[in-house]
């Protein structure tokens, strides 16, 4: 019980950073208040550099836009998506903190079912700071949680578990459909809240979706680039999918754990079907080709850092995925730029010297 005249101090208030995709006003941070104030807050400003991005005030935030992104990365900005969220990558690049919290402007504070208001970060943090059990499914599901344990049978040498490196959050409202289940399905609505928390087992893939998602940015940062997606490229929306798969497949190799379930956001706003479908269509048949790919991966006992294994999967897609479009040759170029842009930001000496043009605000 905290001592009531000893401010309690937010989890990880200085290991944590909210990364934020915008194309517009972040009027809906006022909701988001009391959860997110205390942390930093990285805008990614995709779109028009020189349109100005509203964020309401006692926030403390740093915000990039592409002409900071070309400044900082140079020709290695190549690697970064204009004109889709695919950008938010960029946040994960220039933060230097151990968790990256990410979260779309379209999502709001959702209610459990007792009509309490859920602090979805306070879960993100709880899930990551929590091992995971990738290796023998929990039948109570998250066996570390207040009420739950493991259930009778499962091995005593495996209670210890695995670290988590990402925590998938879930949404009510409007789901995170493809195009064209948005299609025949205009009107659905997810209004089923599952009080649950899993860790996906090892060999699984899953979809992974960026629009309510934690990680722990030291186990799996370099794995977590959103690809080649929006203006210019001809597929759109598999930005998080591809993020997801690829690092899914790392985490089994290195004993890392991925969780999906709580917490829950309220997603809004529910964006063009035919819009999306035009982004997508590719992507929805090329992924009958990706996913066999992603299945097959076995990376060599010598990847032993994320940054190895993920410059080995690089070249494993160009192999194998290179007959199916011309695309993944270009993917798999991005992905070894995303490492060394990531591995220059990321040593002490570069990440020192860099400026920003938007000055840091404070509260
Ligand atoms: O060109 C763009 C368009 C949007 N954004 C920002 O990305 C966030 C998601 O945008 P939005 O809510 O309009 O699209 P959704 O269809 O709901 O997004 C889902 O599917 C695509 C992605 O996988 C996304 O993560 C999913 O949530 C929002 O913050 C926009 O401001 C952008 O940066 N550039
Ligand atoms: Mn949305």
């Amino acid at each position: 019980m905290a001592h009531p005249s000893v401010p309690v101090v937010p989890a990880l208030k200085d290991e944590l950073d909210i990364v934020i995709p915008t194309i517009r006003n972040l009027d809906f941070l006022e909701q988001w208040r009391p959860f997110f104030q205390p942390y930093h807050l990285i805008i990614v400003q995709d779109g028009d550099p020189t349109k100005t991005i509203r964020v309401p005030d006692g926030f403390d935030y740093e915000l990039y836009n592409r002409n900071d992104v070309n400044r900082i990365l140079g020709p290695k900005a190549s690697c970064i998506s204009f004109k889709d969220s695919a950008c938010r990558c960029f946040g994960f690049l220039i933060s230097k903190k151990k968790y990256i919290f990410t979260i779309d402007d379209d999502c709001f504070v959702a209610k459990d079912p007792s009509g309490k208001d859920i602090n979805a970060l306070a879960q993100h943090i709880n899930n990551l700071l929590t091992p995971s059990t990738p290796f023998f499914f929990n039948t109570l599901y998250d066996p570390y949680r207040d009420g739950a344990d493991f259930v009778r049978g499962y091995p005593f040498s495996m209670r210890e578990g695995a670290p988590t490196a990402i925590s998938h959050g879930l949404w009510l409202n409007i789901p995170d459909y493809d195009a064209p289940t948005q299609l025949v399905k205009p009107r659905e609505r997810n209004t089923r809240y599952v009080d649950a928390v899993m860790t996906i087992p090892k060999g699984t893939l899953f979809p992974m979706c960026g629009m309510n998602l934690g990680f722990n940015r030291e186990l799996i940062g370099p794995a977590m680039y959103f690809g080649l997606m929006g203006d210019g490229q001809p597929i759109g929306r598999y930005d998080d999918m591809w993020a997801g798969w690829c690092a899914k497949v790392i985490c089994d190799h290195l004993g890392l754990g991925v969780k999906t379930g709580l917490p829950y956001i309220w997603h809004s706003k529910a964006s063009n079907p035919f819009v999306n479908l035009k982004k997508e269509y590719k992507g929805i048949y090329w992924q009958e080709d990706i996913i066999p790919f992603f299945q097959s991966v076995s990376l060599p006992r010598e990847c032993t850092t994320v940054q190895k294994c993920y410059v080995e999967l690089s070249k494993l897609v160009a192999e194998k995925l290179g007959h199916v479009d011309p695309y993944f040759q270009k993917l798999s170029d991005a992905m070894v730029t995303w490492i060394e842009a990531w591995d220059e930001l990321n040593t002490p000496s570069q990440a020192a010297s860099e400026t920003k043009t938007s000055p840091v605000n404070t509260k």
